[in-house]
């Protein structure tokens, strides 16, 4: 099957500046993202995997390189046209969740709809919908501190799906939530993905990364490997998780490698 580049960078750069000190998070990377895949990102602590994912997104700006999104490039886009893209094509899972506080649940969700310009009604029940699918329909009309962290990463996975982007950017998304509620967090994204829409991932944890089509390993803020999949599958487990741990623990080469099923 030919694959499609959503999302592209070429020799992506980003220097962060503390005073008179700069730091190179992101160094030099070429970096395909296919359409319809399960991109996972995995790397150290502190080797620029969140700085990558800001980047790919347009939720930062880069420091030199490019960026295209379906051959459009975007790292050159004015405000306005960063904004539009942001809200319409892309939806954001933040590693630390980010509801405003003082907004109910569906409100939260429903927020980057009503900035969409999206119909009150119509959003509203479209935020109502995803929290059906998510289970968390009965904490609608409470605040975010009022629900637990499992259902508040879910709400905001509602809330980075609610305008349809084509790709969802999640960064440690099953971090701070138990066994059970990260597992659930993991079939929604794979069964968006199975409906069609591009999800990236930065994650930690193995098991969160056997959902990957394509895991790209970051060190020191490079892309020192890439690993290919067959779509995930259940059986499939145990062999991913020894071939990703081996991978990711330097074991085996870090080159592009296909893993077959
Ligand atoms: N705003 C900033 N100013 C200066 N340095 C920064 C800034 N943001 C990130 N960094 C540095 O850039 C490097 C990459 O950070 P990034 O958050 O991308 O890492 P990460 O791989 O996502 O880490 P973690 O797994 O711990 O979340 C780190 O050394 C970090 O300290």
């Amino acid at each position: 099957m030919n694959k499609h580049a959503i999302l592209h960078a070429s020799n992506l750069c980003k220097t962060y500046s503390t005073g008179s000190e700069q730091f190179h998070a992101i160094k030099n990377v070429d970096l395909d993202i296919y359409e319809g895949d399960f991109t996972v990102i995995m790397g150290n602590s502190g080797s620029g995997k969140s700085t990558l994912l800001y980047l790919l997104s347009g939720l930062d700006g880069i420091t030199t390189g490019e960026v295209y999104f379906r051959s459009q490039r975007i790292d050159t886009y004015s405000e306005k046209q960063i904004s539009n893209f942001r809200t319409h094509k892309i939806g954001y899972i933040y590693q630390s969740i980010n509801l405003v506080p003082d907004l109910s649940v569906v409100e939260n969700i429903s927020l980057p709809g009503y900035i969409a310009g999206g119909k009150k009604s119509d959003v509203r029940a479209k935020a109502v919908s995803l929290m059906r699918a998510m289970d968390i329909e009965g904490q609608k009309d409470r605040l975010p501190a009022q629900t637990s962290g499992g259902q508040q990463q879910r709400a905001a996975i509602a809330r980075a799906l609610i305008n349809d982007p084509e790709v969802v950017f999640a960064d440690e998304p099953t971090g701070s939530l138990n066994y059970e509620h990260g597992m659930a967090v993991l079939d929604i994204l794979t069964g968006i993905n199975r409906k069609g829409q591009s999800v990236v991932m930065v994650t930690h944890d193995i098991k969160a990364a056997c959902r990957a089509d394509r895991l790209v390993y970051i060190h020191d803020g490079k892309v020192a490997g890439i690993l290919e999949f067959e779509k995930y599958d259940e059986k499939t487990l145990p062999g991913r998780e020894e071939a990703i741990f081996a991978f990711v623990s330097g074991k085996e080469q870090r080159h592009v490698r296909r893993v077959e099923a």
